[in-house]
């Protein structure tokens, strides 16, 4: 696949995204959530400028020939920084997808790197962010992932892609291949299993603890139990939890991120 189609694939995915509704806490094209600052319109916006960025993250995957892949995942992080003041000059400093800018960006170079080596996607984030929580943890705490790790001891994003995200590997993307019916359901649903496991950080921050995650997870498993979005049960169960998310202001931005790595994942293996 050529750098061209994985780059539209990750636009593709940004913006599936987005438009999957009603996401609990999260931006939609119906309900800005527990984010006054954000709409779809900014989330557009957002994803337009950062076609160059996955372009270059697919080059760089593309063109590597070292052995050691942390050197690759170095050249990717020079070009993710410069990518998030892209993301935050189309945004007028609101943050949309930092998240994404990091883990959409490891797959797009993964993916791309594998077009030649034929190794899976997976092992190579692994390889190429191998220590990554050693070295970029406990030492600040100016953001939410670094706060929480000195707090809670929980990596955060960084550990998610050290194992290889195991929640895209062998929950999300197994869950979303064998669903059936309207896309935006079966999206939907994706995003309540990656919810009824992840710990994520953004939910951390917004809720001041940490025993929101059992809550979460409770409710994700609530939904899914109903039947999940195609049936009567399960839609009624998503309003109400939107509703109670907004309450709270709540918000799932990890889970949203890795459903759209799980989107990108899908159409690269025409899951999708
Ligand atoms: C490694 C970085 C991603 C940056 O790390 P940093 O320490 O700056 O950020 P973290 O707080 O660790 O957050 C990482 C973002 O990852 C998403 N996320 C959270 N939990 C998980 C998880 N379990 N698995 C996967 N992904 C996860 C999440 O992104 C989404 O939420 C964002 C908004 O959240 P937050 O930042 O907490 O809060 P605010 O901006 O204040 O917003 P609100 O509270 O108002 O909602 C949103 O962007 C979503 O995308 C976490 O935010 C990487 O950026 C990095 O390496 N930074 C250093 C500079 C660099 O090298 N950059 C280039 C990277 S290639
Ligand atoms: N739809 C969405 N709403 C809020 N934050 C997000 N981060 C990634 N996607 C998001």
């Amino acid at each position: 696949m050529a750098v061209e189609e994985i780059t539209r694939n990750a636009i593709k995915a940004l913006l599936y995204e987005v438009v999957t509704n009603p996401k609990p806490g999260l931006v939609d094209p119906v309900d800005v959530g527990s984010h006054p600052d954000m709409n779809v319109y900014l989330f557009i916006d957002s994803s337009l400028s950062l076609k160059s960025y996955f372009r270059q993250a697919a080059k760089i995957g593309a063109d590597f020939s070292g052995q050691d892949l942390r050197q690759m995942f170095e050249q990717l992080r020079q070009a993710g920084i410069k990518a998030e003041e892209a993301m935050f000059t189309a945004t007028n400093s609101v943050n949309t997808h930092k998240g994404a800018i990091f883990s959409l960006g490891l797959f797009v170079c993964a993916s791309s790197y594998c077009q030649n080596s034929h190794q899976d996607e997976f092992e190579v984030i692994q390889q190429m962010t191998k220590g990554l929580v050693e070295r970029d943890l406990g030492k600040k705490k100016d953001t939410a992932g670094e706060k929480q790790f000195l707090q809670y001891g929980k990596g955060g994003v960084r550990a998610e892609a050290e194992a290889g995200y195991p929640l895209v590997r062998d929950v999300a993307l197994p869950f979303l291949a064998q669903t059936k019916g309207e896309l935006n359901a079966r999206l939907l649903d994706t995003l309540m299993k990656i919810v009824s496991e992840i710990e994520d950080s953004n939910l951390i921050k917004r809720a001041g603890n940490i025993e929101v995650i059992s809550w979460a997870h409770n409710q994700a498993k609530k939904y899914l139990a109903l039947g999940g979005y195609g049936t009567q049960a399960g839609k009624h169960f998503m309003l109400e939890l939107n509703s109670i998310f907004k309450e709270k202001n709540y918000s799932l931005g990890g889970s949203a991120d890795l459903l759209i790595i799980t989107i990108f994942m899908a159409l690269q293996r025409g899951i999708l």
